[in-house]
């Protein structure tokens, strides 16, 4: 092993086999023996050796030599070979002549280098045997760069040369990293080495400089190699490193990598669904509508009966109406009553934020369906892929989607057997150019249940749940006036579910009032403490309206009255139309005036002018726009007569004080009267605010037990 300090990294070592041959082959001759050259010159060029005292031990251990330096070594060799070192002045010749020793080793040591004797060509020719044995045993074979010895500066030149080029020429075809593996294997360089220099005709002389120069090549090739390992070796463990690291974070948070799931669905698939157990009977309340559709089933049915007739059915109907009202069960029923496949795809399911994905799903939902026809496609919220507002800057890619919807309908014939249903609660927002005749230019109104549809509509859902033999459905829809079918069927549910938390068998009119008035008023507040007195005001103020719809001619019937606080009301009385009201007649607006008067004239009469509360201000609300609409819009009033009075603002200050003025005189009026009822029925009212007191909520059975004057049992 041997060490070399200078130019190239200290730690680097050369395992020489191939070397030894490369420098010293059998051939050629003493590398130590040239000509002589200033002092100067080649003093740049040295690699310095170590001073002998570190040279490295050699193992020689077979033949009993391991400890031997090289001072020893060669006065083993002089006994070996007698008179071979005979002659050598070690002292300093080069120090006064030009004329040096034999090699730069020997003059700057002072003794001879004597494996590079070994391996002089003489020698070995002499001593061949002896040599083998010896060199055999040296697992690691000292360089000796010959270098060291005397150049020509001829020769330095060249090999100087030899030495860029070849690094230049590995520089330029490999990148650095690959240097290295490239050169690793000297074997077949040191064939071509041999091979160049007999090819080339290298004069001896120069030939010794040309393998310096390959020497100094590979050494500094075995550095950039030595370089290149330990770096790969630091980047592969920083990358292993990392590589723990995304395991462990993998491992300790999953969700990192539920995120790379999520899909564009680009090209979701579109699957029909099969609606064969809706039928029109599951949609009550809209026989309208279910007359209008019951001619598409019959296409869907029979495309052929319609096409031989020359009749031509709409491609697209159009179901408008409010939230809830059965739209989507209504196309559903659609497609089971024709026994078709049901395809749904939800307007805003289009709503994209990338290019041409709406307009992908829209081709890929009609491919399907048109393969499958007869069929319904639904497309829900109609108004958010086909509205209007799309064209804003907002969404400029929107309308790839309206227009693929548009050529689509535009691209099969009215017969063959594609419906395509479309649901909106915004008519006025769609785009124009899909309501024009060829798209969806039948349009069926879906309204909100009149009182005989939602009866049926809650007798429907109460069939499904087990209900007390007492409960009217009909009194619950009267109550329940702009309930939309699926309000009505959460009232149902509502109802159910608090009757099992109260732990009930079935479910009584109670729950169902119950949860009619949680959707209508927000939940009770039970937990709102009400004092004795507070409690006291508001039990007569509410029995107070009671009094006064019960006794009313034209007033709507009572269906009840409660104390309890809900929302932002302390209580309330609720009446019931026996219909729902298509008109109103004069009578029954001064009577619900006075019904709204009689909280604040119960207050009065009973607690006296200085004990009035703020509580009636919402009754007043309600007074006074009856009042106002009957003078400025139903032409009412007899002093301002048959005329209608829309912009209040605008007219002559004579008009608007005698408008209020006929207002504040209705009101007043209807004060007096809801007054002289409740004073005529003082006890009535005394009774109706105790039992409320008593029991906080009454129905209209138990109001009129009370005002009977008879005793209600107790609960
Ligand atoms: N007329 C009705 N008869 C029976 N059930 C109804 C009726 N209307 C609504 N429902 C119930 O309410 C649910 C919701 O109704 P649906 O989704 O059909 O309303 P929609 O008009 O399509 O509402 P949206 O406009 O919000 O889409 C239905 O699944 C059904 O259970
Ligand atoms: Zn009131």
């Amino acid at each position: 092993m041997f060490s070399l300090s200078s130019t190239v990294q200290p730690q680097v070592t050369v395992p020489l086999s191939h070397l030894i041959n490369a420098f010293h082959s059998p051939k050629s001759t003493s590398v130590s023996v040239s000509a002589s050259v200033s002092q100067n010159q080649h003093r740049d060029l040295v690699l310095e050796h170590e001073a002998p005292s570190n040279e490295p031990v050699l193992n020689l251990r077979d033949l009993g030599l391991s400890e031997l330096k090289i001072g020893q070594i060669d006065q083993l060799i002089d006994s070996l070979l007698p008179g071979f070192c005979k002659g050598k002045n070690i002292s300093s010749h080069w120090r006064t002549s030009h004329v040096s020793a034999q090699s730069f080793f020997e003059n700057k040591y002072g003794y001879i280098d004597v494996f590079s004797t070994l391996r002089s060509s003489c020698l070995y020719r002499q001593h061949s045997r002896t040599l083998k044995n010896i060199c055999s045993d040296l697992q690691y074979w000292p360089v000796f760069i010959q270098s060291r010895g005397f150049k020509t500066l001829k020769s330095r030149t060249r090999r100087l040369q030899s030495t860029s080029e070849r690094l230049a020429e590995t520089q330029h075809i490999t990148p650095s990293f690959m240097k290295g593996f490239l050169l690793r294997d000297r074997g077949s360089d040191v064939e071509t080495l041999d091979k160049l220099m007999k090819t080339k005709n290298i004069p001896e002389a120069h030939q010794d400089a040309f393998k310096t120069g390959f020497a100094e090549g590979f050494l500094k090739a075995q550095a950039l190699t030595q370089k290149t390992n330990d770096s790969l070796r630091r980047t592969r463990l920083i990358l292993f490193v990392l590589l723990l690291f995304g395991i462990y974070g993998l491992l300790k948070n999953p969700f990192l990598s539920v995120r790379f799931r999520t899909t564009t669905g680009l090209d979701s698939a579109v699957d029909p669904v099969q609606m064969k157990n809706v039928t029109f009977e599951h949609v009550k309340g809209v026989e309208e509508a279910k007359q209008e559709l019951q001619e598409v089933v019959e296409f869907l049915k029979n495309p052929q009966k319609f096409t031989v007739l020359g009749g031509k059915l709409p491609k697209g109907i159009l179901l408008v109406g409010p939230p809830g009202t059965g739209k989507t069960l209504l196309a559903r029923a659609v497609a089971g009553e024709a026994d078709v496949p049901f395809y749904y795809a939800s307007g805003s399911e289009f709503d994209e934020m990338f290019v041409g994905v709406g307009a992908s799903r829209i081709r890929n939902l009609f491919r399907e369906a048109k393969a499958n026809a007869p069929c319904v496609i639904f497309i829900d919220e109609l108004d958010s892929v086909g509205g209007k507002r799309i064209e804003s800057p907002m969404h400029p890619y929107s309308r790839q989607t309206i227009n693929q919807l548009l050529a689509e309908m535009d691209g099969f014939k009215p017969n063959e057997g594609v419906i395509i249903i479309g649901a909106t609660n915004f008519p006025e927002a769609l785009d124009n150019a899909l309501i024009r005749p060829g798209r969806f230019d039948m349009q069926v109104t879906v309204p909100r249940p009149d009182v005989k549809g939602r009866t049926e509509i809650l007798k429907w859902y109460l069939n499904k749940i087990k209900f007390d033999q007492s409960v009217d459905p009909e009194i619950i829809a009267r109550g329940t006036v702009g309930f939309s079918g699926a309000e009505l069927e959460n009232l149902v549910n509502q109802a159910a579910l608090k009757a099992a938390v109260d732990g009930k068998e079935m479910v009584t009119m109670k729950e169902l009032e119950f949860s009619k008035d949680k959707i209508l008023m927000g939940p009770e507040r039970r937990s709102v403490e009400i004092d004795n007195k507070n409690k006291t005001i508001t039990a007569y103020h509410e029995s107070g309206h009671a009094i006064i719809a019960y006794y009313t001619k034209d007033a709507m019937p009572i269906n009840k009255a409660t104390i309890m606080p809900r929302g932002p009301t302390l209580g309330h009385v609720s009446l019931l139309p026996e219909n729902d009201r298509w008109n109103e007649t004069r009578a029954q607006l001064l009577a619900q005036m006075d019904v709204s008067m009689g909280g604040r004239v119960a207050e009065e009469l009973i607690f006296g002018t200085d004990h009035i509360t703020t509580g009636a201000s919402s009754d007043f609300d309600n007074a006074t726009k009856i009042a106002k609409r009957m003078v400025t819009k139903f032409g009412m009033s007899e002093k301002l007569g048959v005329m209608t009075y829309n912009d209040t603002g605008k007219l002559s200050p004579e008009t608007q004080s005698a408008i209020e003025q006929e207002i504040r005189i209705l009101l007043r009026d209807s004060y007096e009267r809801a007054k002289h009822i409740l004073k005529t029925h003082a006890k009535e009212h005394k009774n109706l605010a105790e039992a409320l007191l008593t029991y906080e909520t009454l129905d209209a059975k138990e109001i009129q037990i009370v005002l009977e004057g008879k005793k209600l049992e107790l609960r």
